[in-house]
């Protein structure tokens, strides 16, 4: 049991040079290396358990929110555990509202990465004390212990505390079996790793045949820099795909609102079901206007990975701004502040479908999702977990991948735990893989 302190928190730049084969690139990252700040939290217990958490970004972003968690980390070291999960919520807000942080904030940019990422290592250290996974702690939490865990500030005049118990409450019934259903069958999930944008057609075709012979039937493509290339990308996949197969188009930021209905329209031919970051990802009402120009397409909206906070997702919901909403685990401030937007997005009766990929963020967004069904929605209708094939190689308890569905984990934690070695490789600048990278531009 730990009865002891948090005595350190480590933070490491790990990089993956995931640009070299454009793997990730859409219309605005062209050349994104696949990035994580990561944390470990050691305590002075016996027995050595640690807790592992992080952060994605991308490539030099890394550096600045690794300056961020070593300013947040005289918050956690000299702690213990047990302080802080018993009071999680004012633990949270301390953590988020540091009054000289959040000048440089607040609940945005760099510091709340940085604060997901030193509370996703405080939740893999509660669920391995635990001995649980994240997703089965949550699970048989009561409804009380998971309010205590959500800052209210700023969303009671979308989702009161008590809405928000009567909620859990209720998604107490018929849990048991939905916990069953899950470790049999899995989460819904799709595939974004067939059509990055800077991928050639011939690479298409292959990945997109691979992915329907290992039975994937949700395929999300990249549009958005040029609409003749969009046209014969979405024409090539939806001829491989078939009638029946779900197809989503992502833009990731790339037009302005007017442009994006007019691009949009001109893409529905197609059919997809969403188009996921149209516009500015701050722009709420931008967001609600295209939503309703494409309703009558049968086109929504879809959104998440850059809303920085519980705010802005209540607002997103008030404003009728997005059809699909996409949660992500390292942006939002952790599991604390994913709880808050799993319950609005119930209450306003919208689809959760979350965002992954990345590095580690098919790991960590698993548990919340399988939590969001097991006990707060009950439901898959509309619903599905994106999965992206790359990186998990470098994590100790890998995601599993089952006919398209994300299987439970089962060992304790967050499933954020890498691999010692991976991290000594990837670390920047000084682990090996960049330091042959290094020398191989100077030769040039
Ligand atoms: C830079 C990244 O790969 C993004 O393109 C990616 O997160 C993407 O928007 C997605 O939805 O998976
Ligand atoms: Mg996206």
């Amino acid at each position: 049991m730990i009865t002891g302190k948090i005595t350190s928190l480590h933070v490491t730049d790990v990089r993956f040079p995931t640009s070299l084969e454009q793997h990730g690139s859409d219309a605005m990252h062209t050349d994104p290396d696949y990035s994580a700040a990561y944390v470990v939290i050691e305590t002075d217990v016996t027995d050595g358990l640690k807790g592992h958490g992080l952060t994605f970004t991308l490539g030099k972003g890394t550096e600045i929110v690794v300056c961020a968690v070593k300013a947040l980390s005289g918050h956690v070291v000299g702690k213990s555990l047990e302080e802080i999960v018993n009071d999680f919520r004012h633990f949270y807000r301390q953590l988020t509202s540091d009054s000289q942080l959040r000048w440089i904030g607040p609940e945005k940019g760099a510091v709340q990465l940085a604060a997901a990422a030193v509370l996703n290592a405080v939740w893999d250290l509660w669920a391995k004390k635990e001995k649980k996974p994240l997703w089965k702690l949550l699970v048989d939490m009561n409804p009380q212990q998971l309010v205590s865990c959500i800052d209210f500030r700023y969303i009671t005049d979308a989702l009161t505390e008590e809405e928000a118990l009567e909620i859990l409450q209720n998604g107490k019934q018929g849990q048991t079996v939905r916990e069953v259903q899950m470790l049999k069958s899995g989460y819904p999930a799709y595939t974004t790793s067939c059509a990055w944008l800077g991928y050639p057609d011939e690479q298409l075709k292959k990945l997109c045949s691979d992915a329907l012979k290992e039975g994937w039937t949700r395929f999300k493509v990249k549009v958005g820099a040029d609409l003749k290339d969009d046209n014969r990308r979405c024409e090539l996949i939806r001829g491989m795909i078939g009638s029946d197969n779900l197809m989503m188009l992502d833009a990731n930021q790339r037009w302005d609102v007017n442009e994006a209905i007019t691009w949009v329209k001109e893409l529905a031919k197609f059919k997809p079901i969403w188009i996921e970051e149209p516009t500015s990802p701050d722009d709420i009402l931008g967001h609600a206007t295209i939503s309703k120009a494409i309703a009558p397409l049968n086109i929504g909206v879809a959104t998440g990975e850059q809303c920085h906070n519980r705010v802005m997702f209540k607002q997103f919901l008030q404003a009728r701004a997005l059809q699909f909403l996409q949660i992500d685990s390292c942006r939002l401030g952790s599991v604390n502040e994913n709880l808050s937007v799993l319950l609005m997005a119930k209450k306003f009766n919208i689809p959760v479908c979350p965002h992954a990929g990345g590095v580690g963020l098919c790991e960590l967004v698993q548990h919340l999702i399988l939590f969001d069904y097991i006990s707060v929605s009950g439901s898959l209708d509309n619903r599905m977990c994106e999965y992206v094939d790359h990186l998990h190689e470098h994590f100790k308890y890998p995601v599993v991948i089952n006919d398209a569905a994300y299987m439970p984990p089962k060992d304790p934690g967050y499933s954020t735990e890498m691999t010692e070695e991976s991290v000594l490789k990837y670390q920047f600048p000084s682990g090996e893989v960049w330091q042959n990278l290094l020398k191989e531009s100077t030769n040039v």
